[in-house]
């Protein structure tokens, strides 16, 4: 991302949003009413919804509104610099785009298209295990980017080791490994149109291209496709993992490990005390339990617990550059982004994840330097007061 993320700005006032860049908005909190006009029914109540009925991502929300920006003034923020290193990681932004399955249900392109938007801005992307491309390919089309693995841990160790395997010689650097997800929550909006992306066979592109998955197959995915589909399901489903498990992990993955869903202080210390390199402070987005507390109530607490042991990242809710910003000064050293991008996606491809990705991050740098920051390390706590 060439200069300043702001120019994003002149060029709009210059040229005109629709000369420019997709005609949408340019505002990441309404970009939702216009996916929601313009995208299918399932595809768009399966990735705008969350658990039960919706509490927890409001909470999400909320919990941004009670913390506030305290400017200052006359200080040196004229030119900004907002790149930052995370994990060995360089990025343009302390952004990541978040990892979410099944993108082609938004856009035929699905990852390959986010996969060249996050190279084309400089930030990494995260790849999910329930892509809609095998991991190489999405690699490829990342090129010369960032790039890193989720995984969902299969209950199949050959299976884990093989995906990890090949993530690795992929060019995949570091691995997520989501924890709150090991069965899909009470989810209305997906129960009412009965829509469930897997059990249509999207998402099993890793599976049906993995040696280790194909070989436990009584038949190949081309003579029994729903067989296929079932048992890549019931891998990730079921909670047989226990704390004692990670080793596992760190002996078939010698790169950096990120435990992804940390809500509570004290598997925070006990992701440190295991080893892990970092944790994702995130609720899924409020997919997962509803009436959960709010992903950024527990940030700070979890910052100050182990914040000088691991890499502390931050995903739930974050819409604006003010969250961004917010989550910043708790303590994360970078934030994932997720439904923002998505409807990107939906509403324009490659071109709508870039769109989507530069506002947001055009409205962070703005917002850091009006409020009196040169860089993300500028801020601290008290660059905001909880009211
Ligand atoms: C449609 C959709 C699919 C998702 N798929 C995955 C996934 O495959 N793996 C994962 O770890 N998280 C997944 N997530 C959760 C995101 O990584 C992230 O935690 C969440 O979107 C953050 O909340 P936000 O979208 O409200 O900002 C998904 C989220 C959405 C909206
Ligand atoms: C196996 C679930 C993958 C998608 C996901 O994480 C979500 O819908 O939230």
């Amino acid at each position: 991302m060439p200069g300043q993320p702001a120019q994003y700005q002149n060029e709009i006032y210059l040229h005109g949003l629709a000369d420019q860049v997709p005609p949408f908005t340019t505002d990441a909190t309404l970009v939702e009413s216009v996916a929601r006009e313009r995208m299918a029914p399932g595809p768009f109540g399966y990735v705008s919804g969350g658990a039960g009925c919706g509490d927890t991502m409001r909470a999400n929300r909320a919990a941004f509104g009670r913390w506030r920006i305290v400017p200052r003034m006359l200080t040196d923020a004229t030119t900004r610099d907002v790149a930052t290193t995370v994990l060995g990681t360089p990025m343009a932004a302390p952004v990541l785009l978040a990892p979410v399955g099944v993108q082609s249900i938004v856009h035929p392109d699905g990852e390959l298209a986010t996969a060249r938007a996050a190279a084309a801005l400089g930030v990494p992307m995260v790849l999910s295990t329930a892509s809609s491309y095998p991991l190489e390919e999405v690699a490829d089309a990342n090129g010369a980017g960032q790039r890193w693995f989720q995984l969902y841990w299969p209950n199949e160790p050959e299976v884990c080791a093989s995906l990890l395997h090949r993530a690795k010689l992929a060019g995949y650097s570091a691995l997520v490994v989501t924890l709150d997800t090991w069965t899909l929550a009470w989810r209305p909006r997906d129960l009412d149109q009965a829509y469930l992306p897997f059990l249509r066979g999207t998402g099993v592109a890793n599976a049906f291209t993995d040696p280790a998955f194909l070989a436990g197959l009584a038949k190949p995915p081309e003579e029994d496709q729903a067989m296929a589909v079932l048992r890549w399901v019931s891998m990730f489903t079921g909670q047989d993992k226990r704390w004692d498990q990670l080793p596992f992990l760190r002996e078939h993955w010698d790169g950096p490990i990120v435990l992804k869903g940390i809500q509570h202080v004290d598997d925070a210390r006990r992701a440190a005390d295991a080893g892990m390199d970092g944790i994702v402070v995130s609720n899924h987005g409020g997919r997962q339990v509803d009436g959960a507390i709010g992903a950024l109530e527990v940030l700070p607490e979890i910052v100050s617990a182990v914040g000088d042991r691991l890499t502390v990242l931050f995903d739930s809710g974050v819409r604006t550059g003010a969250d961004l910003l917010k989550a910043l000064a708790l303590g994360a050293s970078a934030v994932l982004l997720g439904r923002p991008y998505v409807y990107g996606l939906a509403l324009a491809g490659e071109d709508g994840v870039r769109h989507a990705v530069r506002s947001l991050l055009a409205e962070f740098d703005l917002t850091l330097g009006l409020s009196g920051h040169r860089t993300p390390a500028d801020l601290t706590p008290e660059s905001l007061r909880h009211a």
